[in-house]
């Protein structure tokens, strides 16, 4: 055992994600066995004072079964109507079988918006906290039923890790119908290994992830590449394992060696950071050459107009964008600049801008270090 599992011992506020492939069966009816397991294990956590978190996928699939569908529905509609039965139907399994364990739970739905504005993520954040000051056990879904388009986070790997980071959780453990990331995807390389550690998530990591392994999941093993990024990058450590594997939580939080751990960069972020990085949509890139990705990403920089070599979409002074190096978001922050002027002044040093706006009094960094995150 490595120094680093042993530090999850230590871990004591613990989001646990379960995928809907850990939770249906291949009929699309629940898997009340496994369900039943995981949630003894959470209690169980709960019991010995850690505080727990799940963000529970499974609403549509929940909602197949009783339906009589024989697939995943297809359109948007049709997922808000099933989930609006399999979510009911999710809840009152888990409500009757923690209740069994000696735990309450609360339900909490969310969407895209509730992280977006920063006074409705303070208010996520209260809400979540004091339920679990009370000793409730949250478990959360994306609101499915309204959630559309632009509201939708889309994935539940990226909920986990945006719900982790507005906690403060000091672990996110996303539990899959893989025991974790591997060099290439199992189910079509035989050959592939698994991957016990990273420490800093590159291109290469995006690379082998490939998508969804069965009928019932969503995101593949991409939407877990990015949600630890966010979590990481939030200071929160992520393990990816299998939820079939018994005692799995109890494993993890002893420190044994399984799955796949992505090491969080203690970074110490400030609130408004880790709003940045878990609510805010992004209006628009800012494509930055390799100079610039090292300035921000190794020294923590502000972002000059002379390292950006492309803007994309329709921004405004004040939004949140995502800036690229190589194809990968690298950071997240708030510009000064709407997209028009950030496009007239890339690529330029700071004593050239007054003269392409035609005046004084502007700002010398499009993104001020203060309001940006990198994510590398
Ligand atoms: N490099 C990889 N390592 C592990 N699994 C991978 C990889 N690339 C793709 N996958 C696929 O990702 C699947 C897990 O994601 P998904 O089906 O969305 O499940 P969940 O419902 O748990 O989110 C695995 O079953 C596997 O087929
Ligand atoms: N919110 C959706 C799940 C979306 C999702 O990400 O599913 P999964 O890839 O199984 O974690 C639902 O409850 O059906």
């Amino acid at each position: 055992m490595s120094d680093t599992r042993q530090e999850l011992i230590e871990k004591k506020r613990i989001v646990v994600k379960i995928g809907s492939s850990m939770l249906t069966h291949e009929t699309g009816k629940l898997n009340y066995h496994r369900i039943e397991r995981l949630v003894m294990e959470i209690a169980d956590l709960a019991n010995q004072g850690k505080q727990m978190v799940l963000v529970s996928s499974g609403a549509v699939s929940a909602g197949i079964g009783p339906l009589g569908l024989s697939a995943r529905p297809k359109t948007i509609r049709e997922k808000q109507a099933v989930a609006a039965v399999g979510q009911g139907i999710l809840m009152h399994t888990y409500e009757k079988m923690f209740r069994e364990y000696g735990q309450t739970v609360g339900q909490v739905l969310l969407t895209r918006m509730d992280a977006q504005d920063r006074k409705k993520f303070m208010n996520s954040r209260n809400t979540l906290l004091t339920m679990l000051d009370m000793g409730i056990i949250p478990i959360i879904n994306e609101n499915d039923v309204v959630a559309i388009d632009e509201f939708k986070i889309g994935d539940n790997d990226t909920l986990s890790a945006m719900v982790s980071s507005i906690i403060d959780a000091d672990l996110l453990i996303i539990l899959s119908d893989v025991d974790g990331l591997y060099t290439a995807n199992p189910q079509t390389h035989a050959d592939a290994r698994i991957i016990p550690v990273v420490d800093e998530i590159d291109r290469h990591f995006y690379e082998i992830a490939g998508g969804a392994g069965s009928a019932m999941g969503t995101g593949g093993m991409l939407t877990k590449i990015q949600a630890a990024s966010i979590a990481t990058s939030s200071d929160v450590d992520m393990v990816i394992a299998s939820g079939s594997e018994e005692g799995i939580l109890q494993r993890i939080c002893r420190g044994d060696e399984v799955g796949t751990l992505f090491k969080a960069r203690e970074s110490n972020l400030h609130s408004k950071k880790r709003w940045l990085l878990s609510g805010g949509k992004s209006q628009g890139n800012l494509v930055v050459d390799r100079g610039c990705r090292n300035a921000i990403v190794e020294h923590g920089s502000s972002l000059l107009p002379v390292g950006i070599v492309q803007v994309e979409g329709r921004f405004h002074e004040g939004d949140i964008v995502n800036i690229i190096y190589d194809d990968i978001v690298i950071a997240k922050g708030i510009v000064n600049y709407n997209c028009v002027d950030a496009n007239a002044i890339k690529g330029h040093k700071t004593d050239e801008i007054s003269n392409i706006l035609g005046h004084d009094g502007f700002f010398e960094e499009v993104i001020h270090r203060d309001n940006l995150v990198a994510m590398q």
